[in-house]
């Protein structure tokens, strides 16, 4: 899967505007590719219609799948998220069996990614949906990074702090014991310089919200992360 080489990503939201010039910066900013993906208000005709704006653009583009509403086919790559410090039982394994009732005998596994999440934002929505456990230090984050790569054999550990920048490091703790998985840092990056901090030890950093908010910041992390690499 060519997603091995992706160095720098934007994460675009279904539920949130965005204007077709704001989206053309963002798809030939030089970013490796683009995840669709939220946690609330993700439905088949918004994400369908994201998709197909997209699709004006040459980069590949996955599907990050977060409610069973929200499943569109067309992608190149689903990303199935595997909240691996979750406490609600409904969204540890619960989801996916009931997504695996009805789409099984249609998926093509070697599109379909599954991600080793790390919630670590206590206040994101992500972390309140899945009621995840986010008083993490080093060594537990370690734990969990051994938890995605060595036991599960994932193939991304995403270490996420949706909404806020995050710990370094807890990314560098990753790093020190990750053998295999590919790891995502994702969360509060707003400025070239913690793309490229962040870009020191993850494999791949993906940028959200800035987009939405400072869309001249946004594009400016392409090059940092680049830079790094
Ligand atoms: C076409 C076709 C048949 C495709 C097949 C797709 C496929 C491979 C399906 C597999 C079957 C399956 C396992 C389906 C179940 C999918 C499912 C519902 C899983 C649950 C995933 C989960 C734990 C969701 C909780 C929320 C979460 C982890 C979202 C990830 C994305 C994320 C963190 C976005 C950031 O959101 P954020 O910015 O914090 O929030 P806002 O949206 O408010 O901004
Ligand atoms: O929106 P931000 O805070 O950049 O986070 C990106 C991504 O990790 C969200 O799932
Ligand atoms: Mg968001």
């Amino acid at each position: 899967m060519e997603m091995h080489t992706w160095k720098h990503v934007f994460k675009l939201d279904p539920d949130k505007e965005i204007s077709d010039d704001a989206l053309e910066l963002v798809c030939e900013s030089g970013t490796d590719a683009i995840i669709v993906g939220g946690t609330t208000n993700v439905t088949f005709d918004n994400t369908i219609d994201l998709l197909s704006r997209i699709r004006r653009y040459a980069l590949p583009c996955a599907l990050e799948v977060s409610n069973m509403e929200g499943i569109v086919p067309g992608f190149d790559f689903y990303f199935v998220p595997l909240v691996l410090n979750a406490q609600n039982p409904d969204l540890i394994l619960g989801a996916h069996v009931e997504g695996l009732k009805e789409h099984g005998p249609f998926i093509k596994w070697e599109e379909v990614a599954v991600e080793g999440y790390v919630v670590c934002n206590p206040d994101s929505t992500v972390a309140q949906l899945t009621e995840s456990r986010t008083e993490i230090d080093e060594d537990t984050m370690k734990a969990y990074a051994r938890l995605a790569d060595q036991m599960l054999r994932l193939p991304v550990l995403y270490i996420e702090y949706s909404g806020t920048y995050g710990n370094p490091d807890m990314v560098k703790a990753a790093r020190k014991v990750v053998q295999n998985s590919q790891i995502f840092y994702g969360g509060g990056i707003r400025t070239p310089e913690q793309a490229q901090e962040m870009a020191q030890w993850a494999d791949t950093v993906v940028v959200g919200n800035a987009v939405y908010e400072n869309i001249e910041h946004a594009l400016a992390t392409v090059e940092a992360v680049k830079r790094q690499k």
